[in-house]
């Protein structure tokens, strides 16, 4: 039996809009509890009341770790440029084609109340419902990434949280563990976050990276290594740690406010799509290695090409529904788009689609958002399970039954060529920053050739680590932050140990 859906719009609110209990019993006192008398104690039997109470327990779902504060829109992704010799996907097929989005922008730790200003990382998450099924884009705002190893990431995400004991946010985790030698890899990851663009403006403001390698094909069975960037059309725009610290008082929803409002006024934020393309033979011979996703491709040698447009035009019908109930995954993606051997994007193809049968349920892909929208799913072994809301195939059978008919599609595409050989002993293997200064060099030469085109931009990195290192308790980690710093160059390190030995200074505390 199926609910008489034609009384209801697509939101579930009923049209003649009668309001009821959840069982569908009409509500005739909506504030009318039944009580002996006026004054004396209230009725267990009173449904409505007991309804009304017990939901609004259970109204909250986990939020998200990390990631827990967000905003999110629909819109569209339109292909501008042909690159069907790079992939092979139906969305790319033709130039004009256009395929229905949502995106989610976030924050990484703080909690799902935390202001928007905060100096942290952005996640660009875009969900594509293309005709193949659900791609996801999973990106930062960000090029790169703080580790390389999957294992350090719960530590790390701990670091960027809460203090066990004081529940406080503590400048000695975050900065005890990137100033560990093995996890100083991050330092690139690092002089960006800290730099001018480590606090957008707004999500229209910011770009979007692939950050790790992917690896696509094209329909002829060839493949490349390729990395997307997201290019905002609106330019990018930053707060100072000033004007941030200002506003995560004054208006610390203004991020949210500023993506709403402006597509609420038909200003739909848009977003030029680029790949970066990698062969085989040419990842033999990089400095690094191209599964080692705290490095760069560099653009003179990796040129970006254009391939779309993605525009947000559409706000959603309701936040919890659409945004908080999104799930986003590496795991979910289309023919000719493969994930490469990144360690970190190997374990991430794990660590979502988990977090998400814990957060939301394991049905969490019937809630429809998340549902692929142009064939939906047919799987006879995938049913049951809280939640289980699409009618759980009915009487079909719950294996493959040999006198049913089931269509298994043979694959179309070629088989890839020359495919990438794994060969070696299975051993436990740590990627910790390598030893010289190879795992420095992108970060000097971001500190070196581009800050130093921008008026005061190593000022102010040297400015905001600083002044955030200044909260450490210890001066000796304190010391750990500038000598790591100096690596990068020393002057940078100079001008924080200068800084933080100021403020040290006004809190009566040794001078570095
Ligand atoms: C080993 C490394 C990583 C692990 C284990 C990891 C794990 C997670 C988990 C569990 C979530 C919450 C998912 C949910 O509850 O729906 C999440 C969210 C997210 N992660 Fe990661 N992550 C890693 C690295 C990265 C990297 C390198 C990027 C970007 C290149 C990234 C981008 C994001 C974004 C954008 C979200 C928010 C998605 C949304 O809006 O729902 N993560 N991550």
């Amino acid at each position: 039996m199926s609910c008489p859906m034609k009384d209801f719009d697509i939101n579930g609110v009923r049209k003649d809009r009668v309001v009821t209990t959840s069982n569908g019993y009409q509500l005739n006192a909506p504030f009318a509890t039944q009580r002996i008398g006026e004054h004396g104690p209230l009725l267990l039997q009173d449904n409505a009341l007991l309804d009304n109470l017990a939901h609004f327990n259970r109204e909250r779902i986990p939020e998200r770790n990390p990631h827990a504060h967000g905003s999110g829109a629909f819109g569209y992704f339109e292909v501008t440029h042909d690159i069907t010799d790079i992939c092979g996907s139906a969305m790319f097929d033709t130039i004009g084609k256009k395929t229905k989005c949502v995106t989610r922008f976030s924050t990484v730790g703080g909690e799902k109340g935390s202001a928007d200003t905060v100096r942290d990382p952005r996640g660009f998450a875009t969900k594509f419902y293309t005709e193949e099924g659900n791609l996801d884009w999973v990106y930062n705002a960000t090029p790169i990434f703080f580790i390389r190893d999957p294992s350090k990431f719960p530590a790390f995400i701990h670091t960027q949280k809460r203090n066990p004991q004081t529940n406080l946010k503590d400048a000695d985790m975050f900065w005890d563990f990137l100033t560990t030698p093995s996890n100083q890899v991050a330092i690139h990851q690092l002089c960006i976050l800290f730099s001018d663009r480590g606090i957008p403006k707004s999500y229209r403001n910011m770009d979007g990276f692939s950050g790790h390698a992917y690896k696509w094909s094209n329909k002829k069975g060839e493949w490349h290594y390729v990395q997307v960037h997201l290019k905002t059309d609106q330019g990018i725009k930053c707060y100072t740690s000033e004007e941030a610290a200002i506003i995560a008082g004054r208006d610390p929803d203004i991020c949210h406010r500023d993506l709403f409002e402006n597509i609420e006024k038909g200003n739909a934020p848009s977003w030029t799509v680029y790949i970066q393309t990698m062969t085989e033979e040419e990842s033999k011979h990089l400095p690094f290695s191209v599964f080692d996703l705290t490095k760069v491709w560099p653009k003179a040698q990796f040129p970006l090409r254009p391939v779309g447009k993605l525009v947000l035009n559409e706000n959603p019908q309701n936040f919890f529904a659409q945004i908080e109930q999104a799930a986003f995954a590496p795991s979910n993606t289309v023919p000719y788009q493969e994930a490469s051997a990144d360690p970190v994007l190997q374990g991430r193809l794990f660590a979502y689609a988990d977090a998400q049968r814990h957060r939301i349920g394991p049905n969490y892909n019937q809630v429809p958002v998340n549902c692929p929208l142009s064939k939906g799913f047919f799987n006879p072994l995938i049913r049951d399970g809280a939640m289980n809301v699409n009618g759980n195939f009915g009487s079909e059978s719950n294996y493959y039954n040999t006198n049913s008919k089931y269509e298994f599609l043979e694959q179309s595409r070629p088989i890839q060529e020359h495919q990438e050989i794994w060969n070696g002993p299975a051993v436990p293997y740590e990627w910790v920053t390598s030893s010289g200064d190879i795992d420095f060099i992108q970060a000097t030469t971001l500190y070196r050739k581009v800050l130093s085109k921008q008026d005061g931009a190593q000022a102010r990195l040297a400015h905001n680590v600083a002044i955030h290192a200044a909260n450490c308790k210890s001066t000796d980690l304190q010391k750990k932050v500038v000598d790591m710093f100096s690596r990068v160059d020393e002057q940078l390190g100079n001008d924080i140990r200068t800084e933080i030995s100021a403020i040290n200074s006004s809190n009566g505390k040794p001078k570095l």
